[in-house]
Protein backbone atom coordinates (compact mmCIF):
# COMPACT_ATOMS: atom_id res chain seq x y z
CA UNK A 1 0.00 0.00 0.00
CA UNK A 2 0.91 3.47 -0.85
CA UNK A 3 -0.58 6.22 0.07
CA UNK A 4 0.61 9.99 -0.61
CA UNK A 5 0.12 12.46 2.89
CA UNK A 6 -1.57 15.60 1.99
CA UNK A 7 0.46 18.54 3.26
CA UNK A 8 -2.50 21.21 4.67
CA UNK A 9 -1.34 24.92 4.82
CA UNK A 10 -2.97 27.83 6.58
CA UNK A 11 -1.62 31.27 6.06
CA UNK A 12 -2.20 34.03 8.67
CA UNK A 13 -1.34 37.42 9.14
CA UNK A 14 0.22 38.89 12.05
CA UNK A 15 0.84 41.99 14.10
CA UNK A 16 2.47 42.20 17.10
CA UNK A 17 0.17 42.47 19.73
CA UNK A 18 -0.03 46.10 21.76
CA UNK A 19 1.44 44.12 24.51
CA UNK A 20 4.37 43.28 22.77
CA UNK A 21 5.47 39.96 21.80
CA UNK A 22 8.06 37.83 25.16
CA UNK A 23 11.32 36.43 24.57
CA UNK A 24 11.39 32.94 24.61
CA UNK A 25 11.48 32.46 28.00
CA UNK A 26 10.28 29.83 30.84
CA UNK A 27 9.33 32.64 32.88
CA UNK A 28 5.48 32.60 32.53
CA UNK A 29 4.45 35.91 31.09
CA UNK A 30 3.44 38.33 33.22
CA UNK A 31 -0.27 39.78 31.68
CA UNK A 32 -3.35 37.68 32.57
CA UNK A 33 -3.88 36.33 29.21
CA UNK A 34 -1.22 34.46 28.32
CA UNK A 35 0.14 32.73 31.97
CA UNK A 36 2.59 30.11 31.47
CA UNK A 37 3.40 31.24 28.10
CA UNK A 38 6.74 31.81 26.38
CA UNK A 39 5.30 34.36 24.21
CA UNK A 40 1.42 35.58 22.75
CA UNK A 41 1.13 37.50 19.56
CA UNK A 42 -1.99 38.36 17.69
CA UNK A 43 -2.68 37.60 14.08
CA UNK A 44 -5.01 38.25 11.40
CA UNK A 45 -5.98 36.14 8.42
CA UNK A 46 -4.17 36.96 5.40
CA UNK A 47 -7.04 36.53 2.99
CA UNK A 48 -9.86 38.06 4.70
CA UNK A 49 -7.66 40.68 6.82
CA UNK A 50 -10.70 40.03 9.39
CA UNK A 51 -9.97 36.87 11.61
CA UNK A 52 -8.19 37.64 15.00
CA UNK A 53 -6.40 34.78 16.44
CA UNK A 54 -4.21 34.91 19.19
CA UNK A 55 -1.12 32.44 18.91
CA UNK A 56 -0.09 31.38 22.36
CA UNK A 57 3.32 29.38 22.92
CA UNK A 58 3.86 27.37 25.67
CA UNK A 59 6.39 24.81 26.77
CA UNK A 60 4.20 22.12 25.51
CA UNK A 61 1.77 23.62 22.52
CA UNK A 62 1.67 26.01 20.57
CA UNK A 63 -2.60 27.46 20.64
CA UNK A 64 -4.08 28.98 17.91
CA UNK A 65 -7.41 30.93 19.38
CA UNK A 66 -10.02 32.22 17.05
CA UNK A 67 -10.55 35.72 19.10
CA UNK A 68 -13.55 36.99 16.87
CA UNK A 69 -15.94 33.63 16.84
CA UNK A 70 -16.60 31.68 19.34
CA UNK A 71 -14.79 27.91 18.19
CA UNK A 72 -12.76 26.50 20.85
CA UNK A 73 -8.65 26.97 20.83
CA UNK A 74 -6.85 24.46 18.87
CA UNK A 75 -4.25 22.99 20.92
CA UNK A 76 -0.72 22.04 18.71
CA UNK A 77 0.87 19.69 20.29
CA UNK A 78 5.17 20.42 19.91
CA UNK A 79 5.70 16.89 20.27
CA UNK A 80 4.50 16.41 16.93
CA UNK A 81 6.47 19.59 15.21
CA UNK A 82 9.66 18.64 13.82
CA UNK A 83 10.76 22.37 13.63
CA UNK A 84 9.89 26.28 12.57
CA UNK A 85 11.48 28.48 10.07
CA UNK A 86 11.13 32.43 9.33
CA UNK A 87 11.90 34.43 5.64
CA UNK A 88 10.74 37.52 3.94
CA UNK A 89 6.97 36.96 2.98
CA UNK A 90 6.15 36.61 -0.89
CA UNK A 91 4.24 40.19 -0.19
CA UNK A 92 5.03 42.14 2.34
CA UNK A 93 6.00 41.67 6.32
CA UNK A 94 7.59 37.80 6.88
CA UNK A 95 6.57 34.69 7.48
CA UNK A 96 6.53 31.80 10.18
CA UNK A 97 6.28 28.43 9.30
CA UNK A 98 5.45 25.64 11.75
CA UNK A 99 5.89 22.04 10.58
CA UNK A 100 3.42 19.29 12.55
CA UNK A 101 3.70 15.81 11.97
CA UNK A 102 0.49 14.23 13.84
CA UNK A 103 -1.43 11.13 13.37
CA UNK A 104 -4.23 11.80 11.34
CA UNK A 105 -6.98 9.16 10.46
CA UNK A 106 -6.96 9.11 6.72
CA UNK A 107 -10.69 8.49 5.00
CA UNK A 108 -11.32 4.86 4.98
CA UNK A 109 -8.35 3.95 6.79
CA UNK A 110 -8.00 1.09 9.42
CA UNK A 111 -5.46 3.18 11.35
CA UNK A 112 -4.22 6.96 11.91
CA UNK A 113 -0.86 7.69 9.91
CA UNK A 114 1.21 10.43 10.28
CA UNK A 115 0.95 13.61 8.15
CA UNK A 116 2.51 16.70 7.39
CA UNK A 117 0.39 19.59 8.59
CA UNK A 118 2.13 23.13 7.55
CA UNK A 119 1.17 26.44 9.78
CA UNK A 120 2.55 29.45 8.06
CA UNK A 121 1.63 32.67 9.82
CA UNK A 122 2.37 35.95 8.73
CA UNK A 123 4.19 39.09 10.61
CA UNK A 124 3.55 42.44 9.43
CA UNK A 125 1.25 44.73 7.85
CA UNK A 126 1.75 46.95 5.04
CA UNK A 127 2.97 50.11 6.98
CA UNK A 128 5.16 48.09 9.51
CA UNK A 129 9.18 47.64 9.32
CA UNK A 130 9.79 44.31 6.93
CA UNK A 131 13.36 44.00 8.93
CA UNK A 132 11.89 43.96 11.97
CA UNK A 133 8.95 41.74 10.82
CA UNK A 134 11.81 39.09 10.40
CA UNK A 135 13.19 39.19 13.48
CA UNK A 136 10.41 38.91 15.02
CA UNK A 137 9.37 36.23 12.87
CA UNK A 138 13.27 34.36 13.52
CA UNK A 139 12.50 35.06 17.30
CA UNK A 140 9.11 32.94 16.81
CA UNK A 141 10.80 30.26 15.16
CA UNK A 142 13.41 29.61 17.84
CA UNK A 143 11.33 29.86 20.88
CA UNK A 144 9.50 27.03 19.07
CA UNK A 145 12.42 24.97 17.66
CA UNK A 146 13.68 25.40 21.65
CA UNK A 147 10.03 24.34 23.18
CA UNK A 148 9.83 21.33 20.83
CA UNK A 149 12.68 19.08 22.72
CA UNK A 150 11.98 15.90 22.53
CA UNK A 151 10.86 13.65 25.13
CA UNK A 152 12.17 10.50 26.39
CA UNK A 153 9.47 7.91 25.56
CA UNK A 154 8.42 4.50 26.41
CA UNK A 155 11.06 4.15 29.51
CA UNK A 156 14.01 3.51 27.10
CA UNK A 157 17.23 5.61 27.99
CA UNK A 158 17.65 8.21 25.16
CA UNK A 159 20.69 10.55 24.14
CA UNK A 160 20.07 13.53 22.08
CA UNK A 161 22.46 13.53 18.70
CA UNK A 162 24.43 16.64 18.84
CA UNK A 163 22.60 19.55 17.47
CA UNK A 164 23.08 21.19 15.30
CA UNK A 165 24.88 18.87 13.50
CA UNK A 166 26.51 17.93 10.05
CA UNK A 167 24.24 14.29 8.88
CA UNK A 168 25.81 12.23 5.99
CA UNK A 169 22.95 10.90 3.64
CA UNK A 170 23.60 8.01 1.64
CA UNK A 171 21.10 7.00 -0.94
CA UNK A 172 21.49 3.63 -3.37
CA UNK A 173 19.88 4.70 -6.24
CA UNK A 174 18.74 1.50 -7.08
CA UNK A 175 17.31 0.09 -4.16
CA UNK A 176 13.95 -1.32 -4.76
CA UNK A 177 12.18 -0.11 -7.83
CA UNK A 178 15.09 2.44 -7.92
CA UNK A 179 13.17 5.37 -6.63
CA UNK A 180 14.94 6.06 -4.06
CA UNK A 181 16.27 9.55 -5.53
CA UNK A 182 12.60 10.34 -5.79
CA UNK A 183 11.74 9.51 -2.62
CA UNK A 184 15.19 11.99 -1.17
CA UNK A 185 13.71 14.72 -3.55
CA UNK A 186 9.72 14.21 -2.46
CA UNK A 187 10.40 13.71 1.45
CA UNK A 188 13.70 13.62 2.51
CA UNK A 189 15.07 16.48 1.71
CA UNK A 190 11.85 18.56 2.65
CA UNK A 191 11.99 17.27 6.08
CA UNK A 192 15.22 17.95 7.19
CA UNK A 193 15.38 21.53 5.87
CA UNK A 194 12.07 21.77 8.00
CA UNK A 195 14.30 20.46 11.22
CA UNK A 196 17.19 22.50 9.95
CA UNK A 197 19.42 19.74 9.81
CA UNK A 198 22.49 20.38 8.01
CA UNK A 199 22.76 17.73 5.26
CA UNK A 200 25.13 16.07 2.69
CA UNK A 201 24.16 13.86 -0.37
CA UNK A 202 25.64 10.86 -1.46
CA UNK A 203 24.82 8.74 -4.12
CA UNK A 204 26.25 5.26 -4.04
CA UNK A 205 27.44 4.59 -7.93
CA UNK A 206 28.71 0.82 -6.82
CA UNK A 207 28.32 -2.14 -4.28
CA UNK A 208 30.78 -1.45 -1.81
CA UNK A 209 30.60 2.22 -2.46
CA UNK A 210 29.10 2.78 1.12
CA UNK A 211 31.60 0.63 2.98
CA UNK A 212 34.62 2.72 1.20
CA UNK A 213 33.19 5.83 2.32
CA UNK A 214 32.15 5.13 5.60
CA UNK A 215 36.06 3.02 6.18
CA UNK A 216 37.97 6.32 4.92
CA UNK A 217 35.31 8.90 6.41
CA UNK A 218 36.46 11.68 8.37
CA UNK A 219 33.92 11.05 11.33
CA UNK A 220 34.67 14.53 13.03
CA UNK A 221 32.32 16.12 10.31
CA UNK A 222 29.43 13.77 11.03
CA UNK A 223 27.28 13.45 13.85
CA UNK A 224 24.75 10.79 11.93
CA UNK A 225 25.02 8.43 9.04
CA UNK A 226 21.58 8.23 7.55
CA UNK A 227 20.56 5.67 4.49
CA UNK A 228 17.90 6.21 2.53
CA UNK A 229 18.12 2.46 1.12
CA UNK A 230 17.20 -1.01 1.64
CA UNK A 231 18.60 -2.72 4.74
CA UNK A 232 21.66 -3.62 2.35
CA UNK A 233 23.14 -0.35 2.34
CA UNK A 234 23.04 -0.13 6.08
CA UNK A 235 24.95 -3.74 6.45
CA UNK A 236 27.42 -2.40 4.22
CA UNK A 237 27.87 1.10 6.79
CA UNK A 238 27.92 -1.01 9.48
CA UNK A 239 30.52 -3.56 8.40
CA UNK A 240 32.66 -0.24 7.15
CA UNK A 241 32.66 1.02 10.19
CA UNK A 242 33.91 -1.87 11.95
CA UNK A 243 36.79 -2.17 9.55
CA UNK A 244 38.19 1.30 10.64
CA UNK A 245 41.33 1.39 13.45
CA UNK A 246 39.11 3.27 15.45
CA UNK A 247 35.93 0.87 15.01
CA UNK A 248 35.11 1.46 18.96
CA UNK A 249 34.70 5.12 18.25
CA UNK A 250 32.90 5.27 14.84
CA UNK A 251 30.19 2.92 15.42
CA UNK A 252 28.65 5.01 17.80
CA UNK A 253 27.88 7.01 15.30
CA UNK A 254 24.70 7.58 15.08
CA UNK A 255 22.69 5.64 12.68
CA UNK A 256 19.53 6.31 11.17
CA UNK A 257 17.47 4.26 8.10
CA UNK A 258 14.90 5.40 5.58
CA UNK A 259 12.94 2.95 3.23
CA UNK A 260 13.95 3.43 0.17
CA UNK A 261 14.27 -0.31 -0.67
CA UNK A 262 12.18 -3.25 -1.48
CA UNK A 263 12.32 -5.13 2.26
CA UNK A 264 13.08 -2.08 4.58
CA UNK A 265 12.82 -4.31 7.58
CA UNK A 266 14.97 -1.97 10.11
CA UNK A 267 12.78 1.05 9.51
CA UNK A 268 9.44 -1.28 9.61
CA UNK A 269 11.31 -2.52 13.13
CA UNK A 270 12.23 1.33 13.78
CA UNK A 271 8.44 2.15 13.54
CA UNK A 272 7.45 -0.86 15.50
CA UNK A 273 9.43 0.30 18.50
CA UNK A 274 7.04 3.59 19.10
CA UNK A 275 3.93 0.81 19.37
CA UNK A 276 2.22 2.90 16.65
CA UNK A 277 0.11 0.72 14.05
CA UNK A 278 1.86 -0.77 11.20
CA UNK A 279 2.51 1.66 7.74
CA UNK A 280 3.87 1.17 4.74
CA UNK A 281 5.51 2.77 1.56
CA UNK A 282 5.54 6.06 1.80
CA UNK A 283 3.64 6.03 4.97
CA UNK A 284 6.54 4.33 6.66
CA UNK A 285 9.16 7.04 5.45
CA UNK A 286 7.31 9.87 7.16
CA UNK A 287 7.62 7.94 10.30
CA UNK A 288 11.19 7.14 10.04
CA UNK A 289 11.72 10.70 8.65
CA UNK A 290 10.01 12.07 11.98
CA UNK A 291 12.17 9.92 14.23
CA UNK A 292 15.59 10.84 12.40
CA UNK A 293 14.27 14.60 12.78
CA UNK A 294 13.99 14.70 16.23
CA UNK A 295 17.46 13.02 16.34
CA UNK A 296 16.59 10.41 19.49
CA UNK A 297 19.24 7.92 19.83
CA UNK A 298 19.46 4.54 21.89
CA UNK A 299 21.64 1.35 21.60
CA UNK A 300 22.16 -0.90 18.82
CA UNK A 301 22.77 -4.53 19.08
CA UNK A 302 24.78 -6.08 16.78
CA UNK A 303 25.72 -9.79 15.69
CA UNK A 304 29.15 -10.96 14.81
CA UNK A 305 28.66 -13.65 12.48
CA UNK A 306 31.56 -16.16 11.89
CA UNK A 307 31.58 -17.69 7.84
CA UNK A 308 32.85 -20.80 7.01
CA UNK A 309 35.88 -18.97 5.73
CA UNK A 310 37.01 -17.41 8.74
CA UNK A 311 35.81 -14.00 7.68
CA UNK A 312 33.84 -12.30 9.88
CA UNK A 313 30.50 -10.02 9.52
CA UNK A 314 28.44 -7.72 11.28
CA UNK A 315 24.86 -7.67 11.19
CA UNK A 316 22.09 -5.73 12.76
CA UNK A 317 18.71 -7.33 10.89
CA UNK A 318 19.06 -11.52 9.96
CA UNK A 319 20.47 -14.57 9.52
CA UNK A 320 18.64 -16.55 7.23
CA UNK A 321 18.84 -20.29 5.74
CA UNK A 322 16.37 -22.25 3.85
CA UNK A 323 13.08 -21.11 2.51
CA UNK A 324 13.34 -17.51 3.60
CA UNK A 325 16.74 -16.94 2.01
CA UNK A 326 16.26 -18.50 -1.16
CA UNK A 327 12.66 -16.37 -1.52
CA UNK A 328 14.68 -13.56 -0.53
CA UNK A 329 17.64 -13.99 -3.25
CA UNK A 330 15.53 -16.05 -6.10
CA UNK A 331 12.54 -12.66 -5.75
CA UNK A 332 15.78 -10.39 -6.39
CA UNK A 333 15.08 -10.46 -10.19
CA UNK A 334 11.38 -9.28 -9.34
CA UNK A 335 12.47 -6.17 -7.80
CA UNK A 336 10.67 -4.09 -9.67
CA UNK A 337 7.04 -5.09 -8.00
CA UNK A 338 8.97 -3.88 -5.41
CA UNK A 339 7.42 -5.18 -1.99
CA UNK A 340 5.26 -7.76 -3.75
CA UNK A 341 8.49 -9.62 -4.70
CA UNK A 342 8.26 -11.53 -2.09
CA UNK A 343 5.38 -13.11 -2.14
CA UNK A 344 5.91 -13.78 -5.62
CA UNK A 345 9.13 -15.51 -4.29
CA UNK A 346 7.57 -17.16 -1.95
CA UNK A 347 4.56 -18.85 -3.99
CA UNK A 348 7.62 -19.92 -6.67
CA UNK A 349 9.32 -21.31 -3.66
CA UNK A 350 6.29 -23.43 -2.12
CA UNK A 351 5.61 -24.93 -5.26
CA UNK A 352 9.06 -26.53 -5.18
CA UNK A 353 9.68 -26.96 -1.55
CA UNK A 354 12.98 -28.14 -0.66
CA UNK A 355 14.25 -29.94 2.61
CA UNK A 356 17.42 -28.52 4.09
CA UNK A 357 19.55 -30.81 5.85
CA UNK A 358 22.15 -29.47 8.70
CA UNK A 359 22.91 -29.76 12.62
CA UNK A 360 21.65 -26.45 14.90
CA UNK A 361 22.73 -25.63 17.79
CA UNK A 362 22.43 -22.63 20.67
CA UNK A 363 23.41 -20.94 23.69
CA UNK A 364 19.91 -20.41 25.21
CA UNK A 365 19.44 -16.76 26.59
CA UNK A 366 18.70 -17.89 30.19
CA UNK A 367 21.94 -19.95 30.04
CA UNK A 368 24.10 -18.78 32.81
CA UNK A 369 27.14 -18.66 30.79
CA UNK A 370 29.10 -15.62 31.50
CA UNK A 371 32.47 -14.23 29.51
CA UNK A 372 34.80 -17.03 28.48
CA UNK A 373 32.18 -19.68 28.26
CA UNK A 374 33.93 -21.01 25.68
CA UNK A 375 37.32 -22.48 26.65
CA UNK A 376 39.10 -21.19 23.41
CA UNK A 377 37.07 -18.50 21.54
CA UNK A 378 37.89 -17.08 18.52
CA UNK A 379 41.08 -14.92 18.59
CA UNK A 380 39.76 -11.27 17.42
CA UNK A 381 40.60 -7.96 18.99
CA UNK A 382 37.37 -6.56 18.16
CA UNK A 383 34.36 -7.46 20.31
CA UNK A 384 35.67 -11.23 20.67
CA UNK A 385 32.93 -13.76 20.66
CA UNK A 386 33.82 -14.92 23.84
CA UNK A 387 30.63 -17.23 23.79
CA UNK A 388 31.84 -19.22 20.54
CA UNK A 389 34.39 -21.98 20.54
CA UNK A 390 36.31 -22.62 17.00
CA UNK A 391 34.06 -23.90 13.95
CA UNK A 392 36.47 -27.05 13.74
CA UNK A 393 35.88 -27.76 17.73
CA UNK A 394 32.43 -29.40 19.11
CA UNK A 395 30.00 -26.14 20.55
CA UNK A 396 30.40 -25.39 24.01
CA UNK A 397 28.98 -27.78 26.90
CA UNK A 398 26.12 -25.68 27.88
CA UNK A 399 24.57 -25.17 24.44
CA UNK A 400 21.31 -26.74 23.38
CA UNK A 401 21.48 -29.50 20.22
CA UNK A 402 18.84 -29.27 17.79
CA UNK A 403 17.83 -33.27 17.30
CA UNK A 404 16.26 -32.58 14.12
CA UNK A 405 18.98 -32.42 11.13
CA UNK A 406 16.28 -31.55 8.10
CA UNK A 407 14.90 -28.32 8.00
CA UNK A 408 12.55 -26.58 5.60
CA UNK A 409 14.14 -22.60 7.11
CA UNK A 410 16.58 -21.64 9.83
CA UNK A 411 15.70 -17.47 10.57
CA UNK A 412 17.66 -15.64 13.01
CA UNK A 413 15.94 -12.15 13.58
CA UNK A 414 17.78 -9.31 15.76
CA UNK A 415 15.31 -6.95 14.77
CA UNK A 416 11.19 -7.67 14.76
CA UNK A 417 10.93 -7.32 11.28
CA UNK A 418 11.80 -9.82 8.49
CA UNK A 419 10.36 -7.00 5.54
CA UNK A 420 7.89 -4.45 5.88
CA UNK A 421 4.88 -6.72 6.05
CA UNK A 422 5.97 -9.27 7.92
CA UNK A 423 6.08 -8.82 11.58
CA UNK A 424 8.82 -12.21 12.51
CA UNK A 425 9.77 -11.12 15.79
CA UNK A 426 7.04 -9.19 17.83
CA UNK A 427 8.91 -9.07 21.07
CA UNK A 428 12.41 -8.35 19.36
CA UNK A 429 13.98 -4.82 20.30
CA UNK A 430 16.79 -2.85 18.56
CA UNK A 431 19.10 -3.28 21.65
CA UNK A 432 17.54 -6.52 23.64
CA UNK A 433 20.65 -8.48 23.50
CA UNK A 434 19.21 -11.28 21.93
CA UNK A 435 18.75 -13.78 19.11
CA UNK A 436 15.57 -14.78 18.30
CA UNK A 437 15.77 -17.97 16.10
CA UNK A 438 13.31 -19.62 14.49
CA UNK A 439 13.30 -22.79 12.77
CA UNK A 440 10.68 -25.18 10.58
CA UNK A 441 11.63 -28.69 10.49
CA UNK A 442 11.03 -30.72 7.40
CA UNK A 443 7.79 -32.36 7.07
CA UNK A 444 5.37 -29.25 6.86
CA UNK A 445 3.07 -29.15 4.36
CA UNK A 446 2.92 -25.91 1.77
CA UNK A 447 -0.65 -24.79 2.82
CA UNK A 448 0.60 -25.01 7.00
CA UNK A 449 3.80 -23.22 5.76
CA UNK A 450 1.45 -20.14 3.38
CA UNK A 451 -0.68 -19.90 6.53
CA UNK A 452 2.58 -19.32 8.91
CA UNK A 453 3.60 -16.69 6.66
CA UNK A 454 0.41 -15.08 6.13
CA UNK A 455 -0.09 -15.08 10.25
CA UNK A 456 3.38 -13.45 10.13
CA UNK A 457 1.89 -10.16 8.69
CA UNK A 458 0.60 -9.50 11.83
CA UNK A 459 3.11 -11.37 14.25
CA UNK A 460 0.76 -13.93 15.14
CA UNK A 461 2.15 -17.34 13.48
CA UNK A 462 2.99 -18.38 16.73
CA UNK A 463 -0.43 -18.57 17.82
CA UNK A 464 -0.98 -20.84 14.66
CA UNK A 465 -0.14 -24.17 17.25
CA UNK A 466 2.09 -25.44 14.30
CA UNK A 467 4.04 -28.05 15.97
CA UNK A 468 6.94 -28.10 12.84
CA UNK A 469 7.83 -24.19 13.96
CA UNK A 470 10.54 -23.70 17.11
CA UNK A 471 11.26 -20.15 18.26
CA UNK A 472 14.15 -20.17 21.18
CA UNK A 473 15.73 -16.92 22.34
CA UNK A 474 19.40 -17.43 22.10
CA UNK A 475 22.85 -15.75 22.65
CA UNK A 476 24.65 -17.50 20.50
CA UNK A 477 23.93 -20.27 17.39
CA UNK A 478 25.57 -22.67 15.40
CA UNK A 479 24.32 -23.75 12.05
CA UNK A 480 26.07 -26.17 9.54
CA UNK A 481 24.49 -27.27 6.77
CA UNK A 482 25.23 -30.64 5.81
CA UNK A 483 24.19 -30.50 1.77
CA UNK A 484 24.84 -28.31 -0.59
CA UNK A 485 21.40 -26.98 -1.49
CA UNK A 486 20.22 -23.53 -0.96
CA UNK A 487 22.02 -20.29 0.27
CA UNK A 488 22.25 -18.21 3.17
CA UNK A 489 21.85 -14.52 4.08
CA UNK A 490 22.85 -12.04 5.89
CA UNK A 491 20.82 -9.04 6.71
CA UNK A 492 19.57 -10.09 3.07
CA UNK A 493 22.82 -9.97 1.35
CA UNK A 494 24.00 -13.63 0.21
CA UNK A 495 27.16 -14.93 1.71
CA UNK A 496 29.34 -18.11 1.48
CA UNK A 497 27.24 -21.18 1.61
CA UNK A 498 28.56 -23.35 4.84
CA UNK A 499 28.93 -23.76 8.68
CA UNK A 500 28.33 -20.78 10.50
CA UNK A 501 27.79 -18.51 13.94
CA UNK A 502 26.72 -16.19 15.37
CA UNK A 503 26.83 -14.12 18.70
CA UNK A 504 24.91 -11.15 19.86
CA UNK A 505 26.88 -8.15 21.17
CA UNK A 506 24.16 -6.33 23.31
CA UNK A 507 23.88 -2.45 22.45
CA UNK A 508 27.45 -1.73 20.72
CA UNK A 509 26.26 0.40 18.12
CA UNK A 510 23.68 3.55 18.09
CA UNK A 511 20.39 3.87 16.32
CA UNK A 512 17.89 6.90 15.79
CA UNK A 513 14.80 5.65 16.57
CA UNK A 514 12.34 6.29 19.45
N1 LIG B 1 24.65 2.46 -7.38
C1 LIG B 1 24.54 1.15 -7.11
N2 LIG B 1 24.39 0.28 -8.13
C2 LIG B 1 24.25 -1.03 -7.90
N3 LIG B 1 24.26 -1.59 -6.66
C3 LIG B 1 24.40 -0.76 -5.62
C4 LIG B 1 24.55 0.65 -5.78
N4 LIG B 1 24.65 1.20 -4.57
C5 LIG B 1 24.59 0.19 -3.67
N5 LIG B 1 24.44 -0.99 -4.30
C6 LIG B 1 24.27 -2.33 -3.73
O1 LIG B 1 22.90 -2.73 -3.83
C7 LIG B 1 22.66 -3.76 -2.89
C8 LIG B 1 21.22 -3.72 -2.43
O2 LIG B 1 20.99 -2.56 -1.73
P1 LIG B 1 19.81 -2.39 -0.69
O3 LIG B 1 19.66 -3.57 0.18
O4 LIG B 1 20.07 -1.11 -0.02
O5 LIG B 1 18.55 -2.25 -1.60
P2 LIG B 1 17.45 -3.35 -1.92
O6 LIG B 1 18.08 -4.68 -2.13
O7 LIG B 1 16.64 -2.81 -3.00
O8 LIG B 1 16.59 -3.32 -0.63
P3 LIG B 1 16.05 -4.48 0.27
O9 LIG B 1 17.25 -5.09 0.93
O10 LIG B 1 15.14 -3.80 1.21
O11 LIG B 1 15.36 -5.39 -0.67
C9 LIG B 1 23.69 -3.60 -1.81
O12 LIG B 1 24.48 -4.73 -1.78
C10 LIG B 1 24.53 -2.41 -2.26
O13 LIG B 1 25.89 -2.66 -2.09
Amino acid sequence: MCLKSVPRKHALTAAPSRRGMDEPDAAPQRNGSAAGARMHGLFTDADTGRLTVALTLSDSCLTVQRIDCASPPEHLDLRVCLGSRAHRGEAQGAQLCVYFYPYRRRWMASAPVRQRDERRFRLGTEESDEDASLREAQRWARAINTARRPEHTHGVLFSEVRRPCGVMVLVNPQSGRGQAMALYNSHVQRMLTEADIPHTLFITERQNHARDLVRSADLTQWDALLILSGDGLLFEVVNGLMERQDWEKAIQTPLGILPGGSGNALAASVHHYTRASPVWGEDLLTSCGFLLCKGLVSNLDLVSIRLSSGARVFSFLSLAWGFVADVDIESEQFRQIGALRFMLGTLLRLASLRVYQGKLAFLPAESKSGPDSASSPPADSRLPDHLLAPLEQPVPRDWTLVEEREFVLVLAMFQSHLSEDLLAAPDARADDGLIHLFYVTAGISRATLLRLFRAMQSGTHLDCGCTHLVYRRVRALRLEPLSAAGVMTVDGERVEHGPVQAQVHRGVARLISA
